[in-house]
């Protein structure tokens, strides 16, 4: 085992509790998600993961070692474990090259220019290994934090929001890269997201929080198709939800169907098309079925009348 989370509790104000009793166990290798919407605790248990927070009670052990907050540890961080925060905490006076290579040994030089290259080539930056980081833009200081980190060759990585300020078509080349990268090392990541589906082909396990608590804990696939409720179901985009009553009225067979899973057939219901509007790689529809409305994609425009089967 990697890392464990045993029974900790954690506030960041005596009101407000966050973290009760929160457990968690993550074995090596794995291509982590953290998943859970804006305020839900990500970050908060990302640091303190790291040691950068102390818990109330509990205990995390990390390669069979219990990590300390910053009561007991002045020099919070571990050699085997590195966090990419949301502040990319860049030499600003250092170029991308120096700062990429902080951490990577002067003995060999020339060994030393190699892997920097290297891991400026991953987070595709390697045409601005001379440049000070105040000439990057905020994305790209972001993929320089991600390169240092890279370099100490972690046994976990964690990386909060690790695209969060980068554009689409830049996003799929790094990720493709970075999650090779990780997994060709055997890296273990915990990555966290409030949009799964950017990185969903990757992962191996989805850890979904909701206020702090820990409600599901599945591969992508299972969590995909088996959310345990609403909320992780909303993570992977838009959803229909029906009632327990709507379910059994319709003879559905589970309560969450994704728009691309209502179908238009002709031994369907009768539904209304209400709107049909061209989305990219399909029609995005708003149908009304027994007067509730449903989104449901298709690859066509639709028109009314139609029929639809779930
Ligand atoms: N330093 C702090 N002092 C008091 N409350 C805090 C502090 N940091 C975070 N919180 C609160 O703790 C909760 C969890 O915050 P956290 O930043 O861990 O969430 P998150 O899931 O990472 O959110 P985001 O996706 O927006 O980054 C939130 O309700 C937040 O307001």
């Amino acid at each position: 085992m990697l890392l464990e989370i045993n029974n900790l509790f954690f506030s960041h104000s005596p009101e407000k509790s966050l973290f009760r009793n929160f457990n968690l166990k993550v074995h090596k290798g794995k291509t982590i998600a953290l998943a859970g919407e804006s305020g839900c605790g990500k970050s908060t248990l990302l640091n303190l993961i790291y040691g950068l927070l102390d818990g109330e009670n509990g205990e995390i052990i990390f390669d069979n070692k219990p990590i300390l907050g910053p009561k007991k540890n002045l020099v919070p961080g571990e050699d085997d474990m590195k966090l990419v925060a949301q502040n990319y905490d860049l030499m600003p006076y250092s170029t991308v090259a120096e700062n990429v290579g902080k951490f990577i040994s002067n003995i060999n030089l020339e060994e030393k220019k190699e892997k920097v290259l290297e891991l400026l080539t991953v987070v595709g930056l390697e045409d601005y290994a001379s440049i000070l980081p105040k000439y990057l833009s905020g994305g790209q200081q972001q993929r320089v934090s991600i390169a240092r980190a890279l370099s100490v060759m972690p046994k976990l990585l964690l990386l909060d929001e690790p695209f969060s300020n980068i554009d689409f078509s830049r996003k799929i080349e790094l990720r493709e890269r970075l999650f090779r990268y990780v997994k060709e090392k055997n890296i273990s990541l915990i990555i966290s997201t409030h949009e799964i589906q950017e990185v969903m082909p990757w992962l191996d396990q989805i850890i979904v929080l909701q206020e702090g608590r820990l409600i599901q804990n599945d591969n992508a696939e299972e969590t995909y198709n088996n959310p345990y409720n609403q909320y992780v179901a909303a993570l992977f985009g838009e959803v229909n939800i029906f009632s327990e009553e709507e379910k059994a009225n319709l003879n559905l067979t589970k309560k969450f169907w994704y728009p691309h899973e209502i179908k238009i057939s002709n031994d369907g219901n009768e539904a209304q098309v209400l709107e049909s509007r061209f989305a990219g790689s399909h029609y995005w529809n708003k149908v009304s079925l027994n007067g509730k409305n449903l989104i449901v994609y298709t690859p066509g425009k639709i028109t009314n009348p139609i029929k639809i089967s779930l």
